[in-house]
């Protein structure tokens, strides 16, 4: 009896604790609202309903159709938001850019990327910044992509060659397009007579795959067991060892050749390397520009630069081979324009207005990126609903190019739509954001842009293209497939046809 009596203040004590904690709980909720989003199973959140047949980026486009443009999904332990309206990812990329200029660090870039300590993956900081402006002011600045003119040139006119000695035969477009922007990311990067440079191409391609790949413990990051049991892990440490020592070594043999020309000017480098080895002598940086942190920006030249480029030009090929309207416009001015002169040279692309029209149209209906990944680094609002720090971002470009609510016919190929259009790649409408925007937009525009226009307009001038018997441009495959850059379902084969003019010799 004494026990009960005893026990009752105790209990009403208790209780009085709970209310008090659910009237916090309930303040705190009432406070927080989150974006809407899709039911979550425990534990798995919502990746049950992003796995299966269909393309991520097809199934939270479709999820955003009725959850709305800022829209809440759960990656097994991560929280994400899916934004997919120009005006959420202006808020994102633009209004609140610095709020949102992380990029959300995953496992592979983690280990192979030098801890993140690169452009593409590094978290916004001095480190970061430092890089960034590296990046813009020296390695992909206009001065420096017109530098590395002759190299492109050189390299698109032995595809030319190529594809010549091919006339007649199907070609594999995937194949050889993503071979040719290899080599010129490689000659602009590490330069020409490197002995390594096979090997590490090779490797390239196995990075490529990781970085765009997905990984469980990407999603469920406290379970650091799940990293041993997959072989995930000594599989990213050994390719991380292979890279390092290839580079390693090649930035010992630029030192030991830049000895012995005693080449200190960075307006003479001859590529990327040279510039960052004459840019680590200088010194006087912030944050010291170690031989991690030149390795990590090379590394981030090929992985940025390749696919999104060759990508690019596959599915333009693809859609004028689809349209037969379109490729006789663009062939006429590419043959009109440089007619005269007998052969395609930069210094004539501004002429390429039609050209340039198809590569916007392809860019908005392929962008090699089909989602923005970014990380939120403090509490915020997005229209109006909460979001918390460190989670994952994703600004849709994909739905947003192909939203029938801001696009007439969205899903049909059509450059003609964007003559004396404002919109630009620049982001200032948000609604075309094939390079991103805001402090993180591609610094490789102006490069991959005039590549792009430099393979597209030599196929088109040298070459009538066939598409293989049985296909018709009906039944062309247009189907996307897995991977890190929006690739197609089916490798593009064509047929090159030669014609007048040929001044390949
Ligand atoms: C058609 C060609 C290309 C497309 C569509 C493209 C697209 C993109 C996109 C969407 C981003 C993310 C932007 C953001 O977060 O807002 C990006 C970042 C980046 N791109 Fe490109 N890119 C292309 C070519 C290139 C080339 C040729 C290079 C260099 C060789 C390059 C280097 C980079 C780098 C270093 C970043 C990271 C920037 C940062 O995080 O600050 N890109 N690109």
């Amino acid at each position: 009896m004494e026990h009960q009596i005893l026990s009752f203040p105790v209990l009403v004590s208790f209780l009085l604790f709970i209310l008090m904690l659910l009237r916090i709980w309930k303040k705190h909720n009432n406070d927080y609202t989150p974006p809407p989003g899709p039911w979550k199973l425990p534990f798995l959140g919502n990746l049950h309903q992003l796995a299966g047949s269909s393309l991520t980026h097809h199934r939270l486009r479709d999820l955003a159709r009725t959850y709305g443009p800022v829209m809440g999904i759960q990656l097994g332990q991560v929280p994400a938001v899916v934004i997919s309206s120009p005006e959420a990812a202006k808020e994102v990329l633009k209004i609140q850019e610095v709020q949102f200029a992380d990029r959300s660090p995953v496992l592979a870039t983690e280990k192979v990327l030098y801890n993140g300590n690169d452009i593409v993956f590094g978290l916004y900081g001095d480190q970061w910044r430092q890089m960034r402006k590296i990046c813009t002011l020296e390695l992909l600045s206009a001065k420096r992509v017109q530098s590395f003119k002759a190299v492109r040139e050189e390299e698109v006119l032995n595809f030319v060659r190529f594809l010549d000695s091919k006339s007649g035969t199907p070609v594999n477009l995937t194949h050889s397009l993503f071979a040719l922007t290899n080599t010129i990311i490689s000659r602009t990067s590490i330069g020409k007579n490197c002995k390594n440079q096979e090997t590490l191409l090779r490797i390239i391609d196995d990075i490529i795959g990781v970085v765009g790949g997905f990984s469980p413990a990407d999603v469920f990051p406290s379970f650091k067991f799940l990293l041993s049991i997959t072989g995930e892990k000594s599989r990213l440490e050994l390719l991380h060892r292979e890279t390092d020592q290839i580079l390693e070594d090649i930035i010992n043999e630029h030192r030991a050749s830049k000895a012995l020309s005693k080449k200190s000017d960075l307006s003479e480098a001859d590529n990327l390397l040279d510039v960052l080895v004459n840019l680590q002598d200088c010194g006087n940086f912030q944050v010291p520009l170690t031989n991690d942190c030149i390795k990590g920006a090379i590394l981030d030249m090929f992985i940025a630069g390749t696919d999104t480029s060759s990508k690019t030009a596959e599915w333009a090929m693809a859609e004028l081979m689809k349209n037969p309207r379109a490729m006789k416009k663009a062939q006429e001015e590419v043959r009109h324009v440089f007619g005269k002169k007998g052969k395609v040279d930069e210094a004539g692309f501004q002429e390429l207005k039609y050209l340039k029209l198809v590569i916007k149209e392809t860019l908005r209906l392929h962008p090699p990126a089909p989602m923005i990944q970014r990380q939120c680094r403090e509490k915020t609002q997005v229209n109006g609903y909460d979001i918390n720090p460190k989670t994952k971002i994703f600004v849709h470009i994909w739905a947003i190019g192909r939203d029938p609510n801001i696009w007439t016919e969205a899903d049909k190929f059509c450059p003609e739509r964007f003559i004396d259009s404002t919109i630009d790649y620049k982001g200032s409408n948000f609604e075309l954001l094939p390079f991103g925007a805001g402090k993180r937009i591609c610094p490789g525009m102006t490069l991959g842009l005039v590549s792009l226009e430099l393979s597209l307009a030599q196929m088109l001038y040298h070459f009538d293209w066939k598409l293989p018997d049985g296909v018709t441009p009906d039944n062309l495959d247009m189907s996307e497939g897995f991977g890190g850059a929006i690739k197609r379902g089916v490798d593009l084969k064509l047929i090159p046809i030669p014609c007048s003019p040929m001044p390949i010799q």
